[in-house]
């Protein structure tokens, strides 16, 4: 018998029944449900029209993000079409089904991925689900957590369970260490580029290794954030003392005596040494230089002292397609360099890059300095206690006074949902995750980074290496 991988452990120790001789199948305990005002209270009214009570109210949590208004002092005003129906519809699903939901005058209001881990109901070892495709963030944590659809949401709302075709497993190790100016961000996207947007192959990812073991739990969320765009099903980091005291105290965690004896069976939850995966891969980053998308998939990024390549450079007929076309909708020629092409706009927030840690990396760059004068830039705090604490270290300050627009709470811009959007063609810098056509706006040309290059572009008026700051 090879010895166990964390994910056959979570696996194993959440498993109710095998739904086939082969044990392909199965139906999983959860432990926890995230829901947010997009998705969650659409599943909750369609499960109460149903008749069908939520199973266990105390392990389900909401949070309003998506379509709220992140204006300064906001109100329940959202320019979003038919976002107050939505806003509504969670608050009198939750208030029905009594589910605790974290609402816009709530200090603990959030992007649901970032308020997660805050509120200590991620905890290693557990199974979560979402339906929202980020939730592979909190793998960070230890935890087994993935995006689900919307049915399948009713389904775990309605019995705390769900039927799951185990998915297959990778390992990916990062080996070597970083250089300056190199952060999880742009780990992740040399491994999206290196390997496709489909290269995790909806597996289960472990990421192992010297080089994200040293990355701090902000870095460690990123990364995990970003797998998706890699078509990862979930993603897992062995949880280690720094998850264990960032979890420690944290509302929803276990306390006292229960605390210790959850770190007694945490300390457990890694893969054994002869685990075995069904793939492997690896990636050295002591050659990486910090990275910057040129496309409209995050597989379309190359080091930002580079150049646009030629789309005939792709690995077959379809990426070269791919590639001619992201050209046209982001016109750029091949041959062009990255450093230097003038932006108009930079966004830093968003559930990839909006923790305390993102911005104080930030505001490392832009503390002193103005953006550049064409540049409207924005700052977003990924949940309300992000930016409690970044007000509380004078960061907002660092911000505005660099010329950036502070925020409150929320997805934001994102992802354009008809309401607040950057002008039409625009070519913004920005933190978050996707970059596909339209995503931040009509036309808008996005060119994802880490938030020490978009605060390096930010001041310099175009894509910029934050390595020269
Ligand atoms: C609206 C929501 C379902 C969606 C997701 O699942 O990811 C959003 O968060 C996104 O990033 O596009
Ligand atoms: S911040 Fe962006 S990627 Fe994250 S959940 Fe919100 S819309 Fe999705």
């Amino acid at each position: 018998m090879p010895g166990q991988s964390l994910f056959d452990k979570i696996w194993a120790s959440h498993r109710i029944a095998d739904l086939d001789a082969e044990g392909s199948s199965a139906l999983l305990y959860i432990d926890r449900i995230m829901l947010h005002e997009r998705t969650g209270g659409v599943a909750l009214r369609s499960l109460s029209q149903r008749g069908l009570p939520v199973r266990s109210p105390r392990q389900v949590f909401a949070t309003l993000d998506h379509i709220v208004d992140t204006f300064p002092g906001r109100s329940d005003m959202t320019l979003v079409p038919s976002g107050s129906e939505f806003i509504r519809t969670t608050r009198e699903e939750a208030r029905r089904a009594g589910i605790q939901l974290f609402d816009l005058d709530d200090e603990r209001q959030g992007i649901v991925h970032v308020i997660s881990p805050e509120q200590g109901i991620v905890l290693p070892g557990a199974t979560l689900v979402c339906p929202d495709s980020h939730t592979c963030t909190q793998g960070a944590f230890g935890a087994l957590a993935w995006g689900i659809g919307s049915s399948e949401a009713e389904h775990a709302l309605a019995t705390q369970a769900l039927r799951v075709r185990k998915p297959r497993s990778m390992r990916v190790r990062f080996t070597g260490q970083r250089p300056h100016g190199v952060g999880a961000k742009d780990m992740a996207l040399a491994l999206i580029a290196r390997d496709g947007a489909d290269g995790g192959q909806r597996c289960v990812i472990e990421f192992e290794g010297e080089a994200v073991q040293s990355l701090d739990l902000a870095g460690r969320q990123t990364l995990c954030n970003m797998a998706v765009e890699y078509s990862a099903f979930g993603t897992l980091i062995a949880p280690d003392e720094q998850v264990f005291a960032a979890l420690k105290g944290r509302p929803y965690a276990p306390q006292g005596a229960l605390w210790e004896r959850a770190l007694a069976s945490w300390r457990w939850l890694r893969s054994d040494p002869d685990a075995r995966f069904d793939v492997e891969r690896s990636l050295d980053v002591s050659g990486l230089a910090p990275m910057i998308s040129w496309g409209t998939s995050p597989e379309h990024a190359a080091a930002i002292d580079g150049v646009v390549p030629e789309p005939s450079a792709q690995r077959s007929a379809s990426r070269a397609e791919a590639a001619g076309r992201a050209l046209a909708y982001m016109e750029l020629t091949p041959g062009q360099r990255l450093a230097g092409l003038p932006i108009t706009a930079a966004f830093i927030g968003s559930c990839t890059n909006g923790r305390l840690d993102d911005l104080r990396a930030a505001a490392s760059l832009l503390r002193g300095r103005r953006v550049a004068p064409q540049v409207r830039a924005i700052c977003v705090p990924g949940s309300t206690q992000v930016k409690r604490a970044a007000e509380a270290e004078g960061l907002d300050r660092v911000f505005t006074d660099a010329g950036f627009e502070w925020r409150e709470a929320g997805c934001s811009m994102c992802f354009f949902a008809g309401g607040e959007s950057f002008a039409r063609a625009e070519r913004v810098v920005s933190t978050t995750n996707r970059n596909f056509e339209g995503r931040q706006g009509p036309q808008v040309r996005t060119h994802l980074a880490s938030p020490v290059t978009v605060a390096a572009s930010a001041l310099s008026g175009c894509l910029a290496d934050p390595r020269s700051f």
